[in-house]
């Protein structure tokens, strides 16, 4: 088993919200077999801020997926509090998926047709507890722009709804690959301070995929992946905020 290291968090949590062990995941097209994963063990603190770094292909979005319940492990398991979400059966996978995790990818996914606002409702119409669209929009710093259609909005605006939108289940974790990968770094910075807002005022934990090194001086933590395995793990003492990172 691979080292997993605590974290103490500016919330003080020390219990982990997710415990997958010995992942494998093996996809299978025709005669090929790609193996991104071989064994990986990943512990998630509630309301850490984790940076998930490793080159192309090293398995950190396979393994994200799994976690967050929009992929299955070959084998192994994962556990979600006192739950062994790898055991449910996919109703119960979307459930908890819809329930708990908001999910942030490198393109934005909005709805091109609607607004901002809109974009943004459409999740309360399929979550408990939602946030008004207009809360989850200023969180982000896009009160004044939420009538926009996306393409009145640049592409770090067009992310910060995709935030918007991810927050506004009120998520417990909120998973995101590689949120700055299309964005210059001026625009990057300010996707990543949302993200660091989330994880501070929502207490949130948030995981960031990334092929950017410097972004791992935001983080608690940093787990390196290599060759569908986890490298290392290492905390960070001194957080930077995003604006003094170089890039
Ligand atoms: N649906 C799929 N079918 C076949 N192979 C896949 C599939 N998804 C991922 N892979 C393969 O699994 C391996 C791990 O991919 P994964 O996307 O998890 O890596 P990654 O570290 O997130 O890479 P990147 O940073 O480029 O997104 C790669 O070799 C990839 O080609």
């Amino acid at each position: 088993m691979q080292d997993q290291q605590e974290v103490r968090t500016d919330h003080g949590e020390r219990a982990p919200i997710f415990s997958a062990r010995d992942i494998s995941k093996v996809y299978t097209s025709g005669e090929v077999e790609v193996k991104a994963l071989a064994g990986v063990d990943l512990d998630l603190f509630a309301g850490e801020m984790v940076v998930l770094l490793g080159p192309s292909g090293s398995g950190k979005s396979t393994l994200l997926n799994i976690v967050g319940g929009l992929d299955r492990a070959s084998s192994g398991t994962v556990r979600f509090r006192d739950e062994m979400i790898s055991d449910y059966p996919e109703w119960k996978l979307t459930r908890y998926r819809r329930a708990h995790v908001g999910f942030v990818f490198q393109f934005y996914n909005l709805i091109p047709s609607l607004t901002a606002r809109e974009n943004v409702a459409l999740v309360g119409a399929i979550s408990k507890n939602p946030m008004p669209p207009e809360e989850a929009l200023e969180m982000v710093g896009l009160k004044q722009r939420m009538d926009h259609f996306p393409a009145q909005m640049s592409g770090g605006e067009q992310q910060r709804v995709a935030i918007a939108r991810a927050i506004a289940k009120r998520p417990e974790v909120l998973f995101c690959d590689e949120p700055t990968g299309a964005l210059d770094s001026k625009t990057g910075i300010l996707v990543l301070e949302v993200l660091c807002r989330i994880n501070e005022e929502l207490g949130a934990t948030v995981a960031i995929i990334t092929h950017n090194a410097d972004i791992r001086r935001i983080a608690h933590r940093v787990i390196t992946f290599r060759d569908g395995k986890i490298e290392g793990t290492e905390i960070n003492q001194q957080r930077l905020n995003p604006a003094d990172i170089q890039w």
